[in-house]
């Protein structure tokens, strides 16, 4: 378990954290998610060591000796140098050598998906790959806690799914991952528990699937030429994506019922489907506000 108590973070007059307190639990994958400037890389990087000026506590005590890799926000290789010396580089940093630290670096090209780009300059790389050998770094030397700092940004689909495999595996492993984003849907296909920031504070936290059931509710959505009475239904809570999305404390029900009527009134929806909540819908519920700088 790590419990961070009551941390505040001030760079001259930016308050960039105010009086957090999370606790993370051992073997979970643990979000961070909010907009730009929402404190997110100021408390990775307290966690990592990084920033050593900061008011509260961090408790890590009960996980004994827990190593720790960190992932970084900005890519951190020696482009001149092959990919696998970058690896050797952090190996020996971390007191690899020898036979332990070819297998080393052997299992980690295997864990990246680069081993057949071992040999080759980094700068010769694509994004994505630059990426996966970021995160290979960290993890030389077999962290029992990984913290990742928006690890996808950038990254090609092939390759953010390569990562999130990664992370999976780790996370089957047993280690604690930290996972720092403002891609609500990478932290609710990945995380257990999440903590939402915004403005440097935590709004709210816990596991995705008690917050999704606590603050967001299933929604009808219909797509179509439709009478302009029924958007005005009190119902209509959203438009979206070229349609409407009703709300009800009966979802199931709504669906049937505006399914009749599209039939009485010989309307055909191009879409009528039941949505499932998402984080993001937890996220404005608690915030009442859009992402502000959300991709
Ligand atoms: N070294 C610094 N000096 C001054 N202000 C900083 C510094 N680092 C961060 N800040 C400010 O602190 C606030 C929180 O920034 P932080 O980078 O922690 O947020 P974030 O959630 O990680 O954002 P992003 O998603 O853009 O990386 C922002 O207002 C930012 O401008």
């Amino acid at each position: 378990m790590i419990t961070i108590q009551n941390v505040n973070k001030r760079y001259k007059d930016i308050q960039a954290l105010q009086n957090i307190d999370v606790s993370i639990p051992a073997g979970v994958c643990y979000g961070l998610v909010g907009p730009n400037g929402a404190g997110k890389s100021s408390l990775i990087k307290i966690l990592a060591g990084i920033i050593k000026e900061y008011e509260g506590s961090i408790d890590v005590s009960d996980s004994g000796s827990l190593s720790l890799g960190y992932v970084p926000q900005e890519v951190c290789l020696e482009e001149t140098l092959s990919a696998a010396t970058n690896l050797q580089f952090y190996g020996k940093v971390h007191g690899l050598s020898g036979e332990n630290l070819t297998r080393q670096v052997k299992t980690v090209f295997d864990d990246i998906g680069l081993t057949n780009r071992a040999k080759s300059k980094v700068k010769t790389f694509s994004g994505g790959m630059k990426r996966r050998l970021n995160i290979g770094c960290a993890l030389m030397h077999e962290p029992d806690l990984v913290i990742m700092d928006e690890p996808t940004v950038g990254v090609d689909p092939q390759s953010r799914r390569h990562i999130f495999q990664l992370i999976r595996t780790l996370k089957q492993q047993g280690k604690t991952i930290i996972y720092a984003s403002h891609y609500m849907e990478e932290i609710e296909a990945l995380c257990d528990e999440v903590a939402f920031m915004d403005g440097g504070k935590i709004v709210e936290q816990g596991s995705i699937d008690d917050l999704l059931a606590s603050y967001a509710q299933p929604a009808v959505f219909i797509k179509g030429d439709l009478p302009k009475a029924w958007l005005d239904s009190e119902n209509v809570i959203q438009q979206k994506d070229g349609g409407w999305l009703f709300t009800s404390s009966n979802p199931m029900q709504l669906l049937g019922d505006l399914a009749k009527r599209c039939e009485e009134q010989s309307i055909t929806p191009s879409q009528l489907s039941l949505m499932q909540p998402r984080l993001e819908d937890v996220f404005f519920t608690l915030t009442g506000t859009a992402l502000r700088d959300a991709a």
